[in-house]
């Protein structure tokens, strides 16, 4: 699955060919990386790619030839540029994936030290970062910075001496003494909070963007008008020379760690994570210190160099055909990777959000396989332009959860790809979605019927200030819904002792103790209840408002929307037409639920699952008391407003009640029209004091505010205890 639409699966190639092929792609990725600055492929697919050639080649040596891409350098020499023959070439490093290739490394060092009649017991190695940038040769002269090149094909580079210039860390001068000529070779990179903020700049003025700081770095280095580069934040890391020249010289230090402390003296860069290491223990702890710090650097890195610490020995033990022996890049696990984009699942979430979730065929990305990957949710999918069997680029970098970066340009037939919709109704039960104005997400509506949001809605339906079932916690309601015991709300109220008792850890008193706490809780009010529906946007506040504008839930299936909505907007502007003459203004239907909530509680009551499960716990003997005074309902036009006992009174409560809790002396206060606030002022009425009443009891004391007990409101309201 993870060859290359251009290749197809074809065991049955002969060598010859497929090795062909493969040159001609390399040749088309190396295009796209060293001239265009866009690779439409991760590094690790041209790695794989790569490595397949250099095997082939290997089984039959025949194939091999000079001009293949394994024995060269990749880049090349754009147009526009003035080329630049190295006088040293500039060459690539030998790779190593795994720990074994390092020990072979090593290994092989020490042969070939030992072959050339060289005692190796002192061998020390110099270890530091692979910077993932490109790689550019800086001739000083003089101490002046005379000449600046791209490694091109490692023979031949671009001159880009006027946009290296542009960068404030290269300095155009070094300090102290230094050889007459001296070539410094080195990574131009970008930060990636500079690569973002690059990225950022060039969407909003709708210019390409790039696809990694890697190229970015390259894009903005290779541009014809240094202008232009000097815009973009560059930097430079040094980690070696080329040619050396001069009365100086032979004065540059011995080992290659003490030649970077060298060129930092002289006012180079250079990176701060170096270690000297005396075997492959010693490489492969560097390798793994730095693997765990990599997502923490301010740049991107792509592995780890090791290279012989004696520059002398360098030449000893010479070249590859590309690469120097006396050095290393070990690579880490590469972040990005590609794969078949199989299909595209929805999954419901506890909160009934739908999220399209890709399924991959699995691939060995960032040191694990992975075989889905969040889409995050429809316009994503768009945005990307992400097509099911379309070739896809998978990141995961450190522990961030994989994701679906891009896909790759189309190249089967158009029949093999299929566009993706989302679904209308929930996958899971069946039921409407909807996606509200302004958000990302859709959801499922059912939340009281849909099984992926069963506990969710079992736990707020159940809680204290919902329905205030004692006991019913996380843990019951887990073992209730996986028990297939309860699916909705309302299979709570069938519950018996015997079946609770049979539960895991659930005594028979606790039992009946659940059992006589589920019965009690079906004494409510009709805005706890509205509440405990979990509809959403219909927090205790507006489940208030919706109880006292509409007598029963009938009225509120029956309600038009669309007509409540029209009224509602017609008495606003009345009513700002009579402020403007200092006229009273009427009372607005409705006021404090806005339109965004309208829209949730019309898709919650329109969903026959929904009224399903609201007829189902009437049925179960859910009950409230009617409202004191007939509430007029939305609908009848004049809004919530009605008379009672304590109409227009601010009160506050404080204390202990003897024997209504907070909540419910809450409730019948508002109940007979008055309003309860949190702090008492000379606007309060009066204080309802109880046991243990504290600040807000010397409060009222202090303003003169009247303070009543629980008898005396029950007494005000005509509901004695
Ligand atoms: N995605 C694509 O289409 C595509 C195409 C071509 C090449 N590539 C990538 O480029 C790689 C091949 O490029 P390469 O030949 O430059 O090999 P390389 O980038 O793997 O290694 C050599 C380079 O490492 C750099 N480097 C960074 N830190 C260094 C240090 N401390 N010491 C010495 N050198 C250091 C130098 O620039 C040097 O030229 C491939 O492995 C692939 O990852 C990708
Ligand atoms: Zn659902």
């Amino acid at each position: 699955m993870t060859d290359h639409p251009d290749l197809g699966s074809r065991p049955a190639d002969d060598p010859r060919s497929r090795a062909e092929a493969l040159r001609r792609l390399i040749e088309r990725y190396d295009h796209e990386y060293y001239v265009l600055d866009a690779p439409t492929v991760p590094d690790a697919e041209y790695d794989r790619v790569f490595v397949e050639l250099q095997a082939l080649e290997r089984e039959h040596p025949g194939l091999a030839s000079p001009d293949s891409p394994t024995a060269r350098v990749g880049g090349v020499v754009a147009g526009g540029f003035e080329s630049v023959r190295h006088s040293r070439p500039m060459l690539s490093l030998s790779n190593a994936f795994d720990d074994d290739a390092v020990r072979g490394f090593d290994r092989r060092i020490r042969e070939l030290l030992a072959e050339a009649g060289v005692d190796a017991s002192g061998l020390r190695y110099s270890a530091e970062l692979k910077y993932d940038g490109l790689a550019v040769s800086l001739r000083f002269e003089r101490g002046r910075l005379a000449r600046a090149a791209t490694r091109g094909d490692g023979a031949v580079g671009e001159d880009v001496t006027a946009n290296i210039r542009t960068i404030r860390a290269i300095p155009l001068h070094l300090h102290g003494s230094v050889p007459e000529v001296l070539e410094v070779r080195g990574e131009v990179l970008m930060w990636r909070a500079d690569f973002e903020a690059l990225n950022a700049r060039q969407r909003e003025a709708g210019e390409r963007e790039f696809v990694n700081p890697r190229n970015a770095a390259a894009g903005s280095l290779r541009q014809l008008d240094p202008a232009l580069t000097a815009r973009r934040p560059l930097r430079f890391f040094a980690y070696g020379v080329g040619e050396v020249a001069g009365s100086e010289a032979s004065r540059l230090p011995g080992t290659h760690s003490g030649l970077l402390d060298w060129l930092a003296a002289a006012g180079l860069p250079v990176g701060p994570e170096r270690a000297q290491a005396r075997d492959a223990d010693d490489l492969l702890a560097f390798y793994r210190r730095i693997g765990e710090r990599r997502a923490a650097l301010p740049y991107d890195i792509d592995g780890v160099v090791y290279k012989v610490d004696r520059r002398d020995w360098h030449e000893l033990l010479g070249y590859v055909a590309r690469a120097p022996r006396f050095a290393l890049a070990h690579k880490f696990p590469a972040e990005e990777a590609v794969t078949d984009l199989l299909d595209i699942e929805v999954q419901v979430g506890r909160t009934g959000k739908l999220t399209p979730v890709a399924r991959l065929a699995p691939v060995f990305v960032g040191g694990v396989t992975v075989t889905n990957a969040t889409l995050h949710n429809e316009d994503e999918i768009v945005r990307k332009d992400l097509m099911i069997g379309d070739r896809v680029v998978v990141r995961r970098a450190g522990d961030v959860i994989p994701e679906v970066v891009r896909a790759l340009p189309r190249e089967a037939p158009e029949g093999h790809y299929r566009r993706f919709e989302m679904p209308r109704d929930c996958p899971v039960c069946g039921s409407t979605t909807a996606r509200e104005e302004g958000e990302a997400d859709r959801r499922c509506v059912a939340g009281l019927f849909c099984p992926a949001q069963r506990r969710q809605a079992l736990l707020h339906f159940a809680q204290r200030r919902a329905m205030d079932v004692d006991g019913l916690g996380e843990k019951l309601v887990g073992q209730l819904v996986d028990g297939g015991l309860v699916r909705t709300p309302a299979d709570l109220y069938r519950l018996d002792a015997a079946t609770l008792a049979g539960l895991e850890r659930m005594g028979e008193k606790s039992a009946a103790n659940l059992v006589e706490a589920i019965d009690r809780s079906r004494e409510t009010s009709f805005a706890r209840f509205l509440f405990a529906l979990g509809i959403r946007h219909v927090g205790e506040e507006v489940a208030r408002l919706l109880a006292e504008a509409y007598p029963d839930v009938d009225a509120l299936i029956a309600e038009d929307w669309d007509a409540l909505t029209a009224r509602k907007a017609a008495v606003q502007k009345e009513n700002a037409r009579r402020r403007a003459r200092g006229e009273p203004a009427d009372p607005v239907p409705l006021e404090g639920v806005g339109p965004e909530i309208v829209d949730s509680v019309r898709r919650f009551f329109a969903e026959p699952h929904n009224q399903q499960v609201v007829r189902a716990l009437l049925d179960a003997g859910v009950r409230w008391e009617p409202a004191a005074a007939p509430a007029a309902g939305a609908s009848g036009g004049a809004g919530p407003a009605q008379a009672g006992a304590l109409q227009g009174k601010t009160i506050v409560l404080t204390g202990t009640l003897p024997s209504l809790t907070r909540e419910q002396a809450e409730t019948m206060i508002r109940r007979h029209g008055g309003s309860v606030t949190g702090s008492v002022s000379r606007k309060t009425d009066f204080v309802v004091a109880g046991e243990a009443a504290g600040s807000k009891l010397e409060k009222a004391r202090a303003l003169g505010v009247a303070v009543i007990d629980e008898a005396a409101l029950r007494a005000m309201v005509g509901e004695p205890g």
